[in-house]
């Protein structure tokens, strides 16, 4: 996790957490000199005493405010590479298999992230607070007397190896617990997708059996969590009871006996009593800390995915199209019947192609293979004569998909997704794909509405379409693209496809207008899982 930290930070937190942590050790200091000022009638100390001592705690509340301001500029600086790092990650992780993708990541965003700040890097300044806490505090209880100090230290030393008895339990509760969550987040993300649906049919109470399950059984998971820790600290803390009263014991008979004074006793019980606490706090925090063990793990992986991409992203593959070729293409999803079988396909630089089938048949899938967002059960998929990576696939290949792909953001930005290009690039992008009233200022810099709802959806189709062609890829697959338009503007659209000579075009569509039929220079059907 070391990446994360900014080192001169990371350094000023822990040295501020350190110096909060003497609060403790001095307080041991004045409860002790309390009793030898009463003991030995030292009146003339009273009023230094009392004002140093306002003074001194002044300062340590300045320190301990400090601590906190400097711990939470920390966090800002952690979070702030994490989250970038892991949504990134995450980006670039997608692929088909992933089940529940985007609840189920922005389930650990909002909810695991937190735990991660919570109860690891909070947890580590509050460590180093009770580490000189204790190390103070033994100092000048040894100082005190050290025989009595050591018998504390031994009785001490039991209960610390006490929260090993209940690591695996609090894992096991915790990884439970972020499963419920994902399936929560699953759910409600879902009503709120669907809500007008919901809304229109009147049934806006139509999945409370399910949205109810759900959050009962994370909120049960949750309270688990709760409870185990609640259970291993309640039985470390008794367990420190238990020892920490043998050598009060034997304290009071050696202060009867005249070992050691009145106000050593009070240094030493008193220190002692802190000196348990300080390892209470450290031992539940490392406890706490051991919980985010798989939170950690998840979010190095995806991290050290980001990186990776940046330090492989120059190798970028320029080789112009020729040609595409599916070799007796073999494909069937795992337990379900074929799909393809000796499927054979060829598309060249220029070529207009379309592939029909009614629908189910397999042509998202077909689409997909080409992209190697899926694997062939067997056969061959060559592109210009070699097989190819996804990343190969994705400089190569635009996509216009069903329901376009649109952020809620400005229309520059939808087009470009943040690659630099300049504005002439993006105006013809507009202009190709029949969107010149989108050009002037006011336009390019709208911020479109979550999911495009202030567009139709024949200008969002475009958007995808000048996306396509301003990121300058040679093949356009288009997976029923112009599907939900109405004849005129999907007629239109293909125009402008089909004036762009070098463009290849793969499209797949069974509802595509008569009157264009005759621009594509090859049509195929899925039939009897081959293209004929
Ligand atoms: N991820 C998946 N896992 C299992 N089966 C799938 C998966 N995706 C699609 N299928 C199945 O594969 C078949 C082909 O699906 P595909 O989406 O390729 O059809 P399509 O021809 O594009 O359909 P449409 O025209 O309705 O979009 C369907 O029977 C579908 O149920």
């Amino acid at each position: 996790m070391k990446k994360y930290i900014k080192k001169s930070q990371f350094l000023l937190a822990s040295v501020v957490s350190m110096l909060a942590g003497l609060e403790i050790p001095f307080n041991t200091f004045t409860y002790s000199y309390i009793f030898e000022i009463i003991t030995k009638h030292r009146i003339n100390l009273i009023l230094p005493f009392v004002v140093i001592v306002i003074v001194v705690y002044g300062i340590l509340s300045l320190i301990d405010y400090l601590k906190n301001v400097i711990v939470n500029r920390n966090i800002i600086t952690i979070n702030n590479q994490i989250k970038v790092g892991y949504v990134n990650g995450a980006v670039i992780d997608v692929d088909q298999g992933k089940k529940n993708f985007e609840s189920n990541k922005l389930s650990f965003f909002m909810n695991d992230l937190k735990l991660l700040e919570n109860n690891y890097w909070r947890q580590l300044f509050s460590i180093l607070g009770a580490i000189t806490t204790v190390t103070v505090t033994l100092i000048y209880a040894l100082y005190n007397n050290a025989l009595i100090t050591l018998i504390f230290l031994i009785f001490m030393a039991v209960p610390s190896f006490a929260p090993r008895l209940f690591k695996s339990m609090i894992q096991n509760r915790t990884d439970i617990w972020s499963h419920k969550n994902q399936e929560v987040s699953s759910v409600v993300r879902d009503l709120f997708h669907g809500a007008f649906t919901l809304k229109r049919y009147l049934v806006p109470f139509g999945f409370d059996s399910r949205l109810k399950q759900k959050i009962n059984g994370m909120e049960k998971a949750n309270a688990s969590v709760e409870n185990g820790i609640a259970f291993s600290n309640s039985f470390i803390s008794f367990l420190f009871y238990v020892c920490s009263y043998g050598p009060i014991g034997i304290g009071i008979f050696f202060t009867i006996r005249g070992v050691i004074t009145l106000p050593q006793f009070v240094a030493i019980q008193y220190s002692s009593s802190w000196i348990l606490n300080g390892f209470n706090t450290i031992i539940s925090s490392v406890n706490t800390i051991n919980s985010t063990s798989e939170i950690r793990k998840q979010v190095k992986k995806l991290t050290e995915v980001s990186e990776l991409y940046k330090a492989n992203s120059r190798n970028m593959n320029d080789d112009t199209f020729k040609e595409l070729a599916l070799n007796n293409l073999n494909y069937a999803y795992k337990n379900k019947s074929i799909i393809f079988k000796n499927l054979n396909f060829t598309a060249r630089r220029g070529d207009k192609i379309l592939i029909k089938g009614r629908s189910g048949i397999g042509k998202s899938t077909l689409l997909k293979i080409i992209l190697r967002e899926i694997k062939e059960t067997s056969g061959e998929v060559l592109l210009n004569n070699q097989i190819y990576t996804g990343t190969t696939a994705y400089q190569t290949f635009g996509v216009v998909s069903q329901a376009p792909i649109i952020f809620h953001d400005t229309v520059w930005q939808n087009l470009t997704l943040g690659k630099k290009v300049t504005r002439s690039q993006v105006e013809s992008a507009l202009n190709r794909a029949g969107l010149s009233s989108f050009t002037d200022d006011k336009e390019l810099f709208h911020v479109i509405d979550e999911e495009g709802k202030d567009l139709s959806g024949g200008q969002l189709k475009r958007i995808e379409i000048a996306r396509a062609l301003l990121m300058n890829r040679e093949v356009l697959l288009v997976d029923e693209g112009t599907a939900s338009l109405d004849t005129e503007t999907s007629v239109a659209i293909h125009k402008l496809l089909f004036a762009i000579p070098d463009l290849t075009l793969i499209e797949v569509d069974h509802h595509i207008p008569d009157e264009i039929m005759d621009n594509y220079n090859r049509i195929y059907e899925i039939k009897d899982h081959q293209l004929v």
